[in-house]
Parts: C-alpha cells; sequence; structure tokens
C-alpha cells in the first residue's frame, strides 16, 4: 500500500517524515467555511473528510488528510485573516489555558479511519509590545491560533499537556500507530 498526504501543511510533511513515512502528496482544495460546527471535535473530524471528499486516489492507497484548530472559552480559532485578527487571538490566549483539536481521516477502498486528538496549551501572559511585534511578523497566519508552536511562538508556552505534534497539526503517535495495519 502507498501512503498519499492530502495537505498542503510543511509541517504535516516533516512530522510523516520524521517517523519515517514515504508518501505522496496531493493538495486538497476545500471551502472549510461549509463546516460550521461550532465543536472543535466535530469541527476538525468534519473538516478532514471534506479535504478527504475533494481527493481520489487508487485501490492501492490511505489517503490521510487532517484538521486543526484552536479553541478557547468556547470559541474556535482558526488562521488570522488579518493582523487586527491575530492581535484579538494572542491577546485572548495571553495568560490562559487553550486547547488544540487535530483530526485525521484516512481512507482506503472507501472505508474511513477517524483519529483525533486534543492538547492543552497554557500560554504565559503577554505584553502589549510583545504580541504587536509579534503580529507584524508573517508567522500567525498560515497557523491555527495565530501561532507557531514549532516556532517563535514557542516563547509564549508556559505548560503542555498533550501530544506536542497534535499543537504542530498532526498527532504523529496516533496516526504512526493506525498506519501500521496498512502495510506501507
Ligand atoms: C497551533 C498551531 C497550528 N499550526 C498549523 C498546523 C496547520 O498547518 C495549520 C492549521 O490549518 P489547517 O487548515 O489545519 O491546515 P493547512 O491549511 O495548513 O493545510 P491542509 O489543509 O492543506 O492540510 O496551523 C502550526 O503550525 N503550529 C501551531 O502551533
Amino acid at each position: 500500500m502507498k501512503l498519499i498526504l492530502g495537505s498542503q501543511s510543511p509541517r504535516r510533511r516533516e512530522l510523516l517524515s520524521q517517523a519515517g513515512l514515504d508518501y505522496e502528496i496531493l493538495i486538497p482544495d476545500a471551502d472549510e467555511k461549509q463546516i460550521t460546527s461550532s465543536d472543535p471535535k466535530t469541527k476538525v473530524i468534519e473538516t478532514a473528510r471534506l479535504k478527504s471528499s475533494v481527493l481520489t486516489v487508487d485501490d492501492n492507497s490511505v489517503l490521510l488528510t487532517c484538521d486543526t484548530v484552536v479553541s478557547h472559552n468556547n470559541i474556535i480559532y482558526e488562521k488570522p485573516a488579518t493582523v487586527e485578527d491575530a492581535r484579538q487571538i494572542i491577546k485572548a490566549l495571553s495568560g490562559s489555558t487553550h486547547e488544540v483539536y487535530s483530526g485525521v481521516i484516512l481512507k482506503s477502498r472507501g472505508l474511513e479511519e477517524i483519529i483525533s486528538d486534543r492538547t492543552e496549551v497554557t500560554f504565559y501572559e503577554l505584553s502589549d509590545d510583545e504580541i504587536e511585534e509579534y503580529v507584524n511578523t508573517c508567522e500567525p497566519y498560515d497557523k491555527a491560533g495565530g501561532y507557531g508552536i514549532q516556532s517563535f511562538g514557542a516563547v509564549f508556552v508556559k505548560e503542555i499537556k498533550g501530544d506536542y505534534n497534535t499543537v504542530v497539526g498532526l498527532p504523529l503517535s496516533k496516526v504512526y500507530r493506525a498506519l501500521k495495519k496498512y502495510n506501507l
């Protein structure tokens, strides 16, 4: 069997490579706005399923698609669209704990397997200057919740509970274990 990663995310590619997996890449072009669930776990699974549904692979392949969101005080944060958006998100996350949800769909021969994971991240209290400097870099804008734990955003983090890679965008341990049965 062959693994196909349905993602444009460089982080997801790096994580699969880190686990020694070989894969080909397809890029899903899905309209994620049609997924309106207000529950973060449901939302990431439904969005990963939508990404899967717009890609076609042969019967000798396993297709992996994924979605990641940040959830804080019942608000779901995706990628910030503007500097003001990023500023508001990072301000909201400052000095408190949020959850990062990643949902994965593995699809092979029309059958799907769902993997989901949740990691808690606590941020230090951040000053307005610190936030202003960060939102004026390009780092927040391709990342759910407007920060990158694997980049400069690491310095905001006081504590993390759960799989670090779920925050980076792929629950690698769970995915690796689930992929064992496919004889890749
Ligand atoms: C919280 C957080 C998110 N992220 C990233 C992971 C995801 O790439 C991105 C969330 O957007 P997604 O919509 O999950 O993924 P994507 O658009 O980057 O890629 P694709 O849909 O093609 O698979 O945020 C980080 O890189 N670091 C972090 O600390």
